[in-house]
């Protein structure tokens, strides 16, 4: 298009402005709080910005795997590194979220009703891509047929670990055939034959220097991961104590006992093993 044609898309464009571009007049209008509790608007702002960010995580992540697919190392790591620094920034979250006391949060808790972070579709979407398939998830979103169909097709795709273990067979390193064509559909389990190719990248790293950045980029993924989902089981502890969730679940109890789970495991076993 030249500058000087006068289409409705050029006279659209000259027009536009800041908050058209951005869309600001739905973002900055999308803060309704239920109660008139002066706090409510810092719990959904909070939660807004964590949602904004995880969309820009989901499309690196989704940038990722394509780049490692086509063995573009260089384009997966800038990705890769750009998720880690978003997941950097959202951890602070945490430290601004942790000025509501207590007594200010029961004030409004009660207007939440049974909502809870458990239903964050984006985050499901993201366990999914990295690795975490929990099928019962899924039916949380039964009676939300677009979230659905957007979850279920990040369920059935090949995750960024499986394309990373493709690439390990592509440079001779893996041949194992029950991990490289195995259900997708399901959590990866750790396999020794995984974790003695990753041990090899790392003893032979000046020969597959892509494959040990790759290695460092994803445990670094996993470690920024694992620091998020800390920071939230002590903020929640620190505001709710040990109350049940609004989810239903035992709150404190279950944040705990869902901390140990990994999407690498075996980078993370070959630092005993090596
Ligand atoms: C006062 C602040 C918060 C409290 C008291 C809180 C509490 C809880 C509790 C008790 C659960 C367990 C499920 C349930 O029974 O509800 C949960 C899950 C969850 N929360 Fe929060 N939360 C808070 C803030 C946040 C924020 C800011 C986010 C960011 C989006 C978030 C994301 C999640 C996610 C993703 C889960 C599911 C975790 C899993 O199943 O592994 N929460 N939260
Ligand atoms: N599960 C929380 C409620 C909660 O935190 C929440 C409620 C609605 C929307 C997002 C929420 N955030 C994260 O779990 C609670 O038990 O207080």
């Amino acid at each position: 298009m030249t500058k000087n044609s006068h289409s409705a898309y050029t006279d659209f464009k000259d027009k536009m402005t800041y908050s058209d571009y951005l869309q600001l007049e739905p973002i900055l209008n999308s803060q309704k709080r239920l109660s008139d509790h002066h706090d409510e608007m810092l719990f959904i702002v909070i939660h807004q910005v964590s949602e904004l960010w995880m969309k820009l995580m989901l499309h690196e992540i989704r940038g990722a795997i394509t780049s490692l697919q086509q063995d573009q190392f260089q384009p997966a790591f800038k990705q890769l590194a750009r998720v880690s620094k978003t997941q950097a920034q959202i951890i602070q979250a945490w430290d601004v979220l942790a000025t509501l006391t207590p007594s200010e949060y029961v004030e409004f808790r009660d207007s939440l009703g049974q909502a809870s972070g458990f239903q964050s579709y984006q985050h499901r979407q993201l366990e999914f891509l990295l690795g975490k398939k929990t099928p019962h998830i899924l039916k949380i979103y039964e009676n939300e047929p677009t979230i659905l169909s957007g979850l279920q097709a990040d369920y059935e795709k090949p995750t960024l670990y499986d394309e990373a273990i493709q690439a390990l067979a592509r440079a001779g390193l893996f041949s194992d055939k029950t991990v490289l064509e195995r259900d997708v559909t399901k959590s990866h389990q750790s396999t020794e034959s995984v974790r003695d190719a990753w041990q090899v990248v790392y003893q032979q790293s000046n020969r597959y220097w892509n494959l040990y950045q790759l290695a460092e980029k994803l445990v670094d993924l996993e470690d920024w991961h694992q620091q998020w989902r800390f920071r939230h089981l002590k903020t929640v502890e620190r505001i709710i104590g040990m109350k049940s969730g609004t989810g239903g679940s035992a709150g404190v109890h279950y944040l705990k006992a869902v901390l140990d789970d990994y999407f690498f495991p075996e980078l993370w076993e070959l630092r005993t093993t090596i």
